[in-house]
């Protein structure tokens, strides 16, 4: 029973759907047919073992080390590492697993052993999801990766295309304020309580939207003819990648996932983006016949700034077109992998960090005001702030790197070994996947002090940045694998949050103590916060005392 009940839990990590009552009897049913044959054949199983390897807490037979995984992978990981060490070996399934939980360890595998580890591990939801591991972030490390990673970093993510985008930041950052504005207005007490998740879930769909595409969806319409919410394919989207699929870790439970509707939501979701991203591609393609500019603008950035206009799905366009200029040639399948990773790149970790950062200011109101202070002493009563004024604001990249620190969007970056490896003395074989809980190292008291508090005063007068040259800050990961969107992530964020201490002044909702916001983290790999966050917003013009509230 008590074999179930843990085989019950790692199920409902695979998905946010409930597992049905015929789930549990086929799986009652096939435990009674099964557990004679898991002793016999995990005997095999722990005979094949490598010698010297890492510390290993004990396993289960075909479940491995799973069990000892709660809803929190993160905060599971730190607890067994806390037992056996920064580098541990577990078993998720029949995969082995290591696991890096210090920067020190970080150091060693990520930049000593960055070529043997540069690949990903295989998914079934990115396989699903992201044409069959055709994108950046899944594909293998191989000449295809390459060709990939240089034309984001040169053609979609360089620093000349990011300034490119500039107005549409600042217009966008002017819609969001205009839009808590608004909701202040029509309030009666002139302050309106803000859905901040909300907030910055439509400012990051929005821009990514009209950085890849030239334009914002409201609704798209579905397979059987219905309008879908265009921000809730998006949410169910991002949702299912950072879920883990059981049949990746115990192959003979793959079935599982067709019964609970996974599988099938999968499929489905792919389609819709799939549809609507043959349409943006064949609009486009359209409208750059009717203005006969087929091979203008190809693969040179400089014209594409002139032109102003050129977002994502014209560069990659013209990429295709002149397929001569390129090593291997891209096709139209490759063109929306990538559209999907700039998208859901550029949306969920900035509207997750965007939340967590309101959240920590709202329960440190001295680090609120001395933001405020800073932002205001510089914008002044400028109507709205530009990137120009982000320039001297030093504590407001602080707050956002204290935030990262402690709330990295990815907590575990994940890697797969494609030799074997020798990390601290130990033996690590080939194919043996790396996960580095950058959560956890974030945390550690050997690189910080009072690690849990938010201080972001640490990062002032520091040259720690997060491009992946100190091991101890990784939340855009290290070495060839990290985060090619580090400047368009940190020019979204710093404005929007200019721009929302610059105008408003924050209180928590409803009369309740700063320290009783719940941070109560969501569950998975990606973490965000579990239940939306709300503030009173108080346009700082109509300043109001507290107790009126
Ligand atoms: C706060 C914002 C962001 C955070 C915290 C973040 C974090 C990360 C992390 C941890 C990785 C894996 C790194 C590794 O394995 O070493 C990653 C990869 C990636 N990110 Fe970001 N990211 C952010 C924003 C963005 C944006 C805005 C884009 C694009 C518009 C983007 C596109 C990508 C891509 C394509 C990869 C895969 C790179 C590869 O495998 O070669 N990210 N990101």
């Amino acid at each position: 029973m008590r074999m179930l009940s843990l085989l019950i839990k790692m199920i409902e990590l695979t998905s946010t759907h409930k597992i049905s009552l015929l789930m549990e009897y086929y799986f009652t049913l096939t435990l009674v047919l099964c557990v004679p044959i898991f002793f016999v054949l995990f005997r095999r199983y722990s005979s094949v073992t490598t010698k010297n390897p890492p510390p290993s807490p004990p396993k289960l037979p075909f479940l491995g080390n799973l069990h000892q995984l709660d809803s929190h992978p993160h905060r599971s990981l730190q607890a067994l590492a806390h037992h056996h060490g920064p580098l541990m070996l577990l078993h998720f399934g029949s995969v082995p697993v290591l696991v890096v939980s210090t920067a020190e360890v970080a150091r060693e595998v990520l930049k000593t052993h960055d070529l043997t580890i540069a690949s990903r591990p295989k998914s079934t939801v990115f396989k699903k999801l992201l044409y069959n591991y055709k994108d950046l972030a899944s594909a293998p490390y191989s000449e295809y990766w390459r060709q990939l990673r240089s034309i984001c970093v040169l053609n979609l993510l360089s620093t000349k295309k990011v300034c490119s985008f500039r107005a549409v930041r600042e217009d966008e950052a002017k819609i969001m304020i205009n839009r808590i504005e608004q909701s202040c207005i029509s309030s009666s007490s002139k302050s309106s309580v803000v859905n901040l998740r909300e907030i910055f879930v439509m400012l990051t769909i929005d821009l990514a939207c009209r950085v890849t595409t030239g334009r914002k969806y409201n609704s798209v319409v579905g397979e059987d003819g219905d309008k879908i919410l265009f921000k809730d394919l998006v949410w169910e989207f991002i949702e299912l990648l950072g879920g883990i699929y059981i049949g990746d870790y115990i192959p003979w439970l793959a079935w599982l996932t067709r019964v609970n509707g996974l599988d099938s939501k999968l499929d489905k979701v792919a389609k819709q983006f799939d549809d609507l991203l043959d349409r943006v591609i064949q609009d486009h393609i359209d409208q750059r016949s009717k203005c006969g500019n087929i091979n203008d603008n190809v693969n040179h950035p400089d014209d594409q700034e002139e032109n102003g206009q050129n977002d994502f799905v014209d560069v990659l366009l013209g990429i295709q077109e002149d397929n001569s200029s390129i090593g291997l040639p891209i096709d139209r399948v490759t063109v929306k992998a990538l559209l999907l990773d700039m998208f859901s790149g550029g949306t969920d970790t900035s509207y997750t960090l965007l939340e967590w950062t309101m959240a920590e200011l709202l329960r440190h109101p001295r680090v609120m005001k001395k933001l405020q202070n800073e932002v205001r002493g510089i914008a002044g009563n400028k109507s709205e702030i530009n990137e120009d004024d982000l320039n001297g604001m030093n504590y407001l990249k602080a707050v956002i790197k204290e935030t990262l620190r402690l709330h990295p969007p990815l907590t575990l970056l994940f890697r797969i070994s494609t030799e074997d490896m020798k990390i601290k003395g130990y033996n690590v074989k080939a194919n043996t996947q790396i996960i580095d809980n950058a959560w956890q190292i974030g945390r550690d008291p050997k690189s910080y002090n009072n690690p849990d508090k938010y201080e972001p005063e640490r990062f002032l007068n520091s040259d720690v940045d997060y491009k992946g040259n100190h091991f101890e800050f990784i939340p855009f990961g290290a070495g060839r694998r990290s985060c090619p969107g580090i400047q368009y992530a940190a020019m979204v964020n710093e404005i929007a949050l200019a721009n929302l201490v610059h105008k408003f002044d924050w209180l928590v909702p409803g009369g309740v103590g700063a320290h009783d916001i719940d941070m109560t983290e969501s569950t998975g790999v990606k973490t965000q916060m579990k239940y939306p966050l709300k503030a009173v917003a108080i346009p700082y013009s109509y300043k109001i005392k507290t107790e009126e509230l």
